[in-house]
């Protein structure tokens, strides 16, 4: 048998002048951003770890804002599909976990000193994330108080209606009662429960029939919620397997911080209709 040769068959093979795969993904510059500062073997797969996590991060985002504006515009349906893209992007960074599950605490250390007070805490990215999901906690700013852009995106963020707010900012034009101090709050707080909130869900839990696409929202909110609440558990399980008790770089409690995290309820009345109808 000959040897198979794709030019043959019309592959391009001449790129002088013409772009190419790795012009266009500008895969040079992806592939010199790895830095490690240790000769730890292990310090590489936690490197591309969280330049992984970190694009992902970017296409959520993304994702996230097409969504708010499409329901802002009363198109929900073309939001659902970016709001199943969302939580499959999770389900894919918590298929990442098992990657670096793989990492001993005895390869862990001996890098983590070079970390120094580096810490997932300092994401601005996952932090624009909370930020646009509800979980608005302002204190989460000061680890990005020494880069004046950054500060502005997020505080531009905590201006912005949460995916949640514009949810139930749809619901209310669509007629539902959904009540005056929740479409007025004040945006840089985080969500708090409100039982006025939770009757509207009721009503469309209990004749989804009736109001399909409000319910179809609340089961992808519900399904977001879920991914990413699966995120945290699987962070908070690999810290203990790595880590155990000890502080973070960040300066946290370390595991006993991420529990606390773990407790955040993004649609809490999502969730506690489940008990009332
Ligand atoms: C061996 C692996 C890891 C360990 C031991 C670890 C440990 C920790 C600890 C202890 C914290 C609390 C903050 C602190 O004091 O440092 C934290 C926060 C955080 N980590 Fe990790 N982490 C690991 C991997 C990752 C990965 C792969 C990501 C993906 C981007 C990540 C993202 C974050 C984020 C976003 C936070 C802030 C969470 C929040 O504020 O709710 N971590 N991590
Ligand atoms: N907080 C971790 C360090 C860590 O995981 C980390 C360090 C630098 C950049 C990203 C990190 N990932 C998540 O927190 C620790 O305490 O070991």
């Amino acid at each position: 048998m000959t040897t198979y040769d794709p030019a043959a068959d019309g592959a391009q093979m001449s790129f002088d002048g013409r772009m190419s795969y790795g012009d266009y993904l500008q895969i040079d510059r992806i592939l010199t951003a790895q830095a490690p500062l240790s000769d730890a073997h292990d310090e590489m797969l936690f490197i591309i770890q969280h330049q992984t996590s970190e694009l992902w991060m970017r296409l959520a985002l993304h994702e996230l804002d097409a969504a708010r504006r499409m329901i802002a515009a009363d198109r929900a349906r073309e939001a659902f599909k970016m709001l199943a893209r969302i939580a499959r992007i999770f389900e894919q960074l918590n298929n990442a976990w098992d990657v670096l599950r793989t990492m001993t605490p005895s390869d862990y250390t001996t890098f983590r000193e070079t970390l120094g007070q580096s810490s997932g805490f300092q994401s601005w990215q996952y932090r624009l994330i909370e930020y646009a999901v509800g979980n608005r906690n302002l204190a989460m700013l000061r680890p990005h108080a020494h880069r004046l852009d950054l500060m502005a995106r997020l505080e531009a963020e905590l201006a912005r209606p949460t995916l949640y707010d514009e949810a139930l900012r749809h619901l209310a034009r669509s007629g539902l009662p959904v009540p005056q101090d929740v479409l007025t709050r004040d945006l840089r707080e985080p969500w708090a429960h409100h039982p006025g909130v939770q009757a509207v869900w009721e009503a469309v839990y209990r004749d989804p029939e009736h109001h399909w696409q409000a319910y179809e929202l609340a089961e992808k909110l519900v399904d977001f919620e879920d991914y990413f609440r699966r995120w945290r558990f699987n962070h908070l399980t690999t810290v203990s397997r790595v880590i155990g008790m000890k502080r973070g770089t960040g300066g946290t409690s370390g595991t006993h911080y991420l529990k606390r995290m773990l407790e955040v309820q993004l649609f809490p009345e999502l969730w506690d209709l489940r008990t009332t109808i």
